[in-house]
């Protein structure tokens, strides 16, 4: 492994078996599939110590039709209540938390507790986004209810009252904390959202125009030694035709290497620090082949590059 992450000792898995912020069935089933697809085992052969803390217990979704704009709120923040304080502790023990979903909802819990986490450390919190959607809809603009197209308005501050304020502020991010990229399915009033807030998006446009190098040197320009890097890894980033198992897959994503690259390019900063991989429908799936994929990403993330140690 390079020496750049040889600060990074312990990464510690935490199961989130729900498929609460979704309307399609089976995310719950996301961290065994990781665990099948030998998650522990790799990281383990590339020299990190692994613990693996099972799964976190929560409410099992009730499959009601939203109410005010939101669908399942109450287990929506059972479940981001439990990510939150294992999170948290994970980062106070200082190790690296790596969230195994579960729908992207959970980034919620997850993500406000490592913005609270850099705030009493002093560190600079950046989050890069890979997923073929925004996730900026909130209660008032959902077509769908569903929270897990909302993660990134409760963290900006802008989602139901219930789910923000976790970190301690009003907001756990700013737009300029957040980059996303892989962008491909944007709601109508995400879109005016996402101008009026100045988001950075590099959607699938940007990818094809600028590729992905150039992207990822843009992304990663100002990250320095006080930054603490997170990344919310929604599988549904890369295309169906290799990642099937999801739940709202979108064609056209970027290919295999363009993914790696961005995988190793993260890496390279060396101040990976946290990770969410969410989204992964194992009932969708061939054959294990979205875990599995997202095992080989997260290897490259972690530094596994081809000519690494
Ligand atoms: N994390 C995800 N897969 N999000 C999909 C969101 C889809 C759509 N924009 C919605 O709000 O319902
Ligand atoms: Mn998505
Ligand atoms: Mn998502």
């Amino acid at each position: 492994m390079p020496d750049t992450i040889a600060g990074m000792k312990t990464v510690s898995l935490i199961g989130a078996p729900t498929d609460v912020g979704a309307s399609v069935r089976g995310a719950g089933m996301g961290p065994d599939a990781l665990r099948v697809a030998g998650l522990f085992e790799m990281l383990r052969d590339h020299r990190f110590n692994v613990i693996d803390h099972g799964n976190l217990a929560g409410p099992p979704t009730p499959w009601t039709e939203p109410k005010g704009g939101v669908r399942h709120l109450e287990e929506v923040v059972a479940w981001n209540r439990a990510v939150f304080d294992r999170v948290a502790a994970v980062l106070a023990a200082g190790q690296t938390p790596l969230l195994m979903g579960g729908d992207h909802c959970l980034a919620i819990g997850s993500i406000s507790a490592i913005a609270r986490h850099c705030r009493y450390a002093k560190k600079k919190l950046r989050v890069i986004w890979l997923d073929a959607h925004t996730d900026v809809n909130n209660e008032t603009i959902s077509p769908s209810g569903n929270v897990h197209g909302m993660p990134v308005s409760c963290l900006l501050g802008y989602g139901p009252k219930p789910l923000i304020g976790w970190s301690g502020q009003p907001a756990a991010l700013t737009p300029e904390d957040i980059d996303f990229i892989g962008i491909r399915s944007v709601d109508n009033d995400e879109k005016q959202t996402i101008r009026r807030l100045g988001l950075q998006v590099f959607d699938m446009r940007h990818l094809d125009e600028h590729g992905m190098r150039n992207t990822m040197i843009e992304v990663l320009q100002d990250v320095d030694d006080d930054t603490h890097l997170h990344v919310s890894f929604d599988l549904d980033c890369l295309d169906p035709a290799d990642a099937p198992g999801v739940g709202t897959g979108v064609r056209g994503g970027p290919t295999y290497r363009e993914m790696q690259l961005c995988m190793e390019m993260i890496a390279d900063t060396g101040r990976l620090s946290s990770l969410d991989v969410v989204e992964i429908n194992p009932a969708l799936d061939v054959r294990n082949r979205t875990a599995e994929l997202a095992v080989e990403f997260i290897a490259s993330l972690f530094g596994a590059s081809t000519l690494a140690r």
